[in-house]
């Protein structure tokens, strides 16, 4: 991995408005540094998008600071030091455009002037579609390729273009499982190499696995810190209110047999986190820490939860 500057992000009592006077987020503060898979949780509407806009530099905050590796967002992006995995509705995916040349897009910021691609240049697509296994698509156009598969074009984008800093907004939407877990995969190879990343994601069952850090948000930050300390019931509960499903079986309700174990579903969207046995609800993470083979193990008992 190429030495650079260290990736952080801090976000400083952030208040961003939208032109026609909504404040879609006020006075939101969090701080993330290298070597981080951080996931940002929120109800929709909660202000997700908006703060991925904002350290993108496509919003300005009205009030508050954001720095990126310690520098202005301006000066973080035109060094290519964060890069964008966007929402699938936010790409025009009838544009007649290639998967080698979606991904060397990613390239842009270190070419010339005439975008005349190098060795350089070349080497980095190769090696990033590589890595989301998609060489065999590289001649495809992008619209005829599935919902994971252009999740992980977009992904190999992110890794040509070299950013130590990667946003990822809601990868995991639309796409199978056994894509889901080739991302996550990846994102884990991505935080071994240092790299910082942000993921908006409504799979909350997943987060307690390879996500270290929560920001939880509802127009502004709710809680933000360590997933064991941060991803809570009672920090669910403010960030999703009646918005969360929340199922609890236990005892004969559930069980035929001997296993008198409770079992606690609570679903925002799509993978929902299933707790087996817990007795105190207060800490979810450290319930899904000793219960999360168990769990993984019966994810299709989840999603079944989910859909009721
Ligand atoms: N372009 C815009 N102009 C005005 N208001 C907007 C604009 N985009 C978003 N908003 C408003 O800002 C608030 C936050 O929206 P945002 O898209 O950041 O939410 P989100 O958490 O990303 O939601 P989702 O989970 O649905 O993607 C919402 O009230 C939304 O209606």
């Amino acid at each position: 991995m190429a030495a650079g500057p260290t990736p952080s992000i801090v976000v400083a009592g952030v208040t961003v408005r939208y032109g026609n006077g909504v404040t879609a987020v006020h006075d939101a503060s969090f701080a993330l540094g290298p070597g981080t898979i951080c996931a940002l949780v929120g109800i929709n509407g909660s202000g997700k998008s908006t703060l991925f806009k904002t350290l993108m530099g496509f919003l300005k905050p009205a009030k508050g600071m954001v720095s990126i590796a310690g520098m202005e967002v301006r000066q973080a992006l035109k060094r290519g030091l964060v890069a964008y995995v966007p929402q699938a509705e936010e790409v025009d995916w009838s544009f007649p455009v290639l998967v080698d040349d979606v991904v060397m897009m990613g390239r842009y910021g270190h070419m010339g002037f005439l975008r005349i691609a190098g060795k350089a240049d070349r080497d980095a697509v190769d090696d990033a579609l590589a890595r989301v296994n998609m060489l065999e698509f590289r001649r495809r156009q992008i619209g005829e390729l599935s919902g994971g598969q252009r999740k992980r074009v977009f992904l190999a984008r992110a890794l040509a273009q070299g950013g130590r800093i990667i946003l990822l907004d809601e990868p995991f939407t639309g796409v199978d499982v056994k894509t889901e877990d080739q991302i996550v995969d990846l994102m884990r190879e991505l935080r071994a190499e240092g790299r910082l990343m942000l993921v908006s994601t409504h799979n909350l069952g997943s987060i307690p696995d390879f996500c270290d850090q929560v920001v939880l948000v509802n127009k502004t930050v709710l809680a933000a810190g360590p997933t064991d300390t941060t991803f809570t019931h009672a920090n669910l509960q403010r960030a999703f209110g009646g918005a969360l499903r929340h199922f609890r079986l236990e005892g004969h309700a559930l069980h035929e047999d001997a296993d008198a174990r409770r079992v606690t579903v609570i679903s925002d969207d799509e993978r929902p986190l299933v707790l087996y046995g817990e007795r105190d609800h207060e800490k979810l993470a450290d319930g899904g820490k000793a219960n999360r083979g168990k769990a993984n193990g019966e994810r299709a008992t989840g999603e079944e939860g989910s859909s009721s």
